[in-house]
């Protein structure tokens, strides 16, 4: 195997929690079944840099790293396919970190207004309802997430299974992420207190820097929980954000995964279709 950085220190394989076995296990199940021969185009998820990682081997046991921390795992199991299968490839980044991942790993780069059709994107998530609704943008990359989702013919997501769950806003408490211009976020933050019924929304501060986040597009990122009723609906909570005035785009993706596989503490992976169908995976 080339010496592309994956192949002897795999992402501290060594240290893995079950919280990270169980991300790996759904990142490399979802690449087997989906990631296929014929599959020229692939969108690549928010992951952070496998250099990184290896830098520091403890980063990827923090559970609190909720950053893109699975999708490594897709680009781990992607290489792996070989040099052969990768060469006539090309892989589209959702963002910075992303685009690190792919360099890191020695596989092609793309961007999508070169290749705005995509064969298939693999993403994680920071929540995923029963109907495949997902809360994404805890890392603040939801614009160009769902971008990638949208231009795939099949969008897949990968997680742990701490990320399963009936109800979004169940495990993920900080809400719904709402990238929005910097003009515009007080009157944006404002409605959504006021109209929209999330008293508790927030401006995203910034660690290790003073003053907001500040996302690839230049944009500031509010955290909006909703209580259970209205998070029963997530698409007519996406149409209302999404109409305020000076909204980018908001941390909820309705409708466009075909599946979400989970793993799971005992070495299966839960795989949710589209058509509702669930099943367990051994892998
Ligand atoms: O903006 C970030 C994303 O929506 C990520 O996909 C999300 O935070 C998932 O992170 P992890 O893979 O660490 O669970």
């Amino acid at each position: 195997m080339p010496d592309n950085g994956l192949s002897s220190q795999t992402v501290a394989q060594a240290a893995l929690s079950p919280i990270e076995a169980s991300k790996r296990l759904a990142a490399y199940t979802a690449v087997d079944h989906h990631v296929k021969p014929e599959h020229t185009i692939i969108g690549i998820g928010s992951g952070m840099s496998l250099q990184s990682a290896r830098k520091n081997p403890g980063i990827l046991s923090r559970s609190d790293y909720a950053l893109g921390s699975t999708v490594p795992y897709v680009v781990e199991r992607i290489v792996q396919q070989g040099v052969e299968a990768n060469k006539k490839r090309v892989f589209i980044p959702t963002g910075f970190q992303s685009k690190q991942l792919i360099v890191e790993a020695s596989l092609n780069l793309g961007d999508v207004d070169e290749y705005p059709s995509i064969d298939v994107t693999i993403d994680g998530a920071d929540e995923v309802d029963s109907n495949l609704n997902c809360i994404k943008g805890g890392g603040a990359c939801h614009l160009r997430e769902k971008v990638l989702a949208e231009a795939a013919k099949t969008f897949i997501v990968v997680a742990d299974y701490r990320k399963n769950a009936e109800l979004l806003g169940t495990n993920w408490a900080p809400g719904v992420p709402v990238e929005v211009v910097p003009f515009a976020y007080a009157k944006v933050l404002r409605q959504l207190r006021d109209v929209l019924g999330s008293p508790n929304a927030t401006l995203r501060m910034a660690i290790k820097k003073a003053g907001p986040v500040v996302t690839d597009n230049g944009n500031f990122v509010i955290d909006a929980p909703f209580d259970q009723e209205k998070m029963q609906d997530p698409s007519k909570i996406l149409t209302q954000i999404k109409l305020l005035t000076g909204v980018v785009e908001v941390g909820l993706f309705c409708g466009l995964a075909k599946a979400a596989y989970f793993g799971n503490q005992d070495g299966t992976v839960t795989v949710r279709r589209e058509d509702g169908t669930t099943s367990q995976v051994t892998a």
